[in-house]
């Protein structure tokens, strides 16, 4: 049975990152994925944006949706101050896997809390199952047309605060019309857009961050 896509990428790390030295997974990985075999991992130049966002934030709760193969888990939780933690969802059992072990071997471990589920299932458990009171930031990274939904699921579950942050990846490419029309369009959110490039590729897209004002 020959390897996946994914495994390929872990493999890789496992052989040439440093264990334990989470910015030489994130090298890592984008040389591979820019040089080998794409995928869909918001990369160096999104991950540098993503970044900025995480240091105004400075979250103690921080949740993605969407884990993949851990590259946004890693780049997150390496930010994270002592304590903070990250909770990532993902319903692949494949990429949650990968997922785990690259968390594991970027030795961020500790501040990071893999659930391997649908969101939809997960975000009503985060309250009583996993003890989490409000979110100061939320990545969102999943399938595009579950953005809208999953962000009125958060606020249902009254999981944001004034000020909790939502950063969304890819607004131009796939796309998230609804997302936009929806988050732009409700008082409740204060929306910045910025443009960027497709990961490892000249395509332009875009994050979106919304501001929920309570
Ligand atoms: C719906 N609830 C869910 N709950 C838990 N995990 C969920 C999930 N939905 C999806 N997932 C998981 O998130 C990941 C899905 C991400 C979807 N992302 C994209 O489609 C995507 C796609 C592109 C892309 C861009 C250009 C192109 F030509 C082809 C692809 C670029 C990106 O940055 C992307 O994020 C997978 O690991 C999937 O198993
Ligand atoms: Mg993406």
């Amino acid at each position: 049975m020959n390897q996946s896509k994914e495994q390929r990428i872990l493999n890789f790390v496992l052989q040439n990152a440093v264990r334990g030295d989470p910015c030489s997974v994130l090298d890592t990985i984008d040389k591979y994925c820019s040089q080998k075999e794409w995928a869909m991992n918001v990369g160096d130049e999104k991950g540098l944006i993503l970044d900025k966002t995480l240091e105004e934030v400075n979250p103690s709760v921080a949740l993605e949706l969407g884990t993949y193969c851990g590259y946004s888990a890693v780049r997150i939780a390496r930010l994270l101050k002592p304590g903070a933690r990250l909770l990532t969802v993902e319903f692949n059992p494949e990429f949650a896997a990968i997922a785990k072990q690259m968390i594991e071997f970027a030795g961020v471990q500790d501040k990071v809390k893999l659930l391997e589920g649908p969101s939809e299932e997960i975000i009503p458990q985060l309250k009583k199952k996993y003890e989490v009171g409000t979110l100061d930031f939320v990545f969102l990274d999943h399938w595009k047309d579950r953005y809208t939904p999953d962000t009125i699921l958060l606020q249902e579950c009254n999981l944001l605060k004034k000020g909790s942050v939502l950063l969304a990846d890819n607004i131009i490419v796939p796309g998230a019309p609804e997302f936009i029309n929806y988050i732009r369009n409700n008082p409740r959110f204060q929306c910045t857009n910025y443009p960027s490039h497709l990961e490892y590729m000249k395509v332009v897209d875009a994050m979106e961050k919304a501001v929920f004002l309570g």
